[in-house]
């Protein structure tokens, strides 16, 4: 069971809804995915004009739990009003804290990140903050008290997978609280692999949404996210230099 805050999953899979082709086409990924967590940009809530399209339609509101995002904001106030935002819309109070510092990475803004994430706690909200791979941000975070810690494993959308394996493991070994990897995942084997490193988390979108076939996508990510946990938690061997026989040898008595 994944516990973040208050709030208590089992599917440690967290899925975006953005960028599928169709609303049928999201809600039969999303259902298949087996996810608790739908993440979305609170710019792209329809709170203003009941004329537009609600990019929720199809979705069962009441079965899941909604973290919506701060994407767009470019500094920490822009960052804390789009989250009261959100919470004065009606949704839960558990937030993820984009803060994007290079329109053409996408990468956050390390600084205001930190700055956003503060403020928020001192708001009340539970505090998930997307941030760059970096070692001594993810623990200046922890320390501030965030709720949980979302390392980017490679730039959004790029689908390039973990591209820091040896930051992303330091965060997650040292980390006292969930870390779910967030961003740039292309393929089930990155999943997997993230979980096999001990994450307690993905968090995706590009991957499923821009797949050729997005519902069977979202299958294979539900799939990889438990294999990758049941990897993790049987533990795996060490590698070794040189091979050692699959058969052993002591005990055996031949031709006597
Ligand atoms: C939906 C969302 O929150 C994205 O900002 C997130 O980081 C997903 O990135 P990918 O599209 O690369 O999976």
């Amino acid at each position: 069971m994944l516990k973040i805050g208050s709030f208590t999953f089992q599917s440690r899979l967290f899925l975006g809804t953005g960028k599928y082709s169709n609303f049928k086409v999201q809600k039969e990924a999303v259902d298949i995915s087996e996810t608790e967590v739908l993440t979305f940009a609170v710019r792209r809530m329809n709170i203003f004009d009941a004329n537009q399209p609600n990019f929720l339609e199809l979705i069962d509101l009441e079965k899941y739990t909604f973290l919506p995002n701060t994407a767009g904001a470019k500094t920490a106030e822009e960052a804390v009003r789009i989250a009261k935002l959100a919470k004065a819309s009606g949704l839960c109070d558990m937030i993820k804290v984009e803060v994007i510092g290079c329109d053409r990475t996408l990468l956050p803004d390390p600084v205001e990140t930190l700055k956003a994430s503060e403020m928020l706690l001192e708001e009340g909200f539970t505090v998930l903050p997307y941030t760059s791979d970096d070692v001594v941000l993810a623990k200046r975070l922890e320390q501030l008290g965030v709720h949980a810690i979302m390392p980017g494993a490679s730039p959004i959308g790029s689908g390039q997978g973990i591209i820091n394996p040896l930051n992303m493991q330091c965060i997650i070994d040292q980390a006292n609280v969930p870390v779910i990897v967030d961003a740039g995942i292309g393929a089930p084997s990155d999943v997997t692999l993230a979980m096999e490193m001990g994450a307690d988390g993905v968090l995706l979108n590009t991957a499923v949404s821009n797949a050729k076939d997005p519902v069977k996508m979202a299958h294979a990510m539900k799939i990889a996210i438990e294999a990758g946990r049941l990897g993790y938690e049987a533990g795996r061997i060490d590698k070794k230099t040189y091979a050692e026989a699959s058969s052993p040898k002591e005990g055996i008595s031949i031709g006597g």
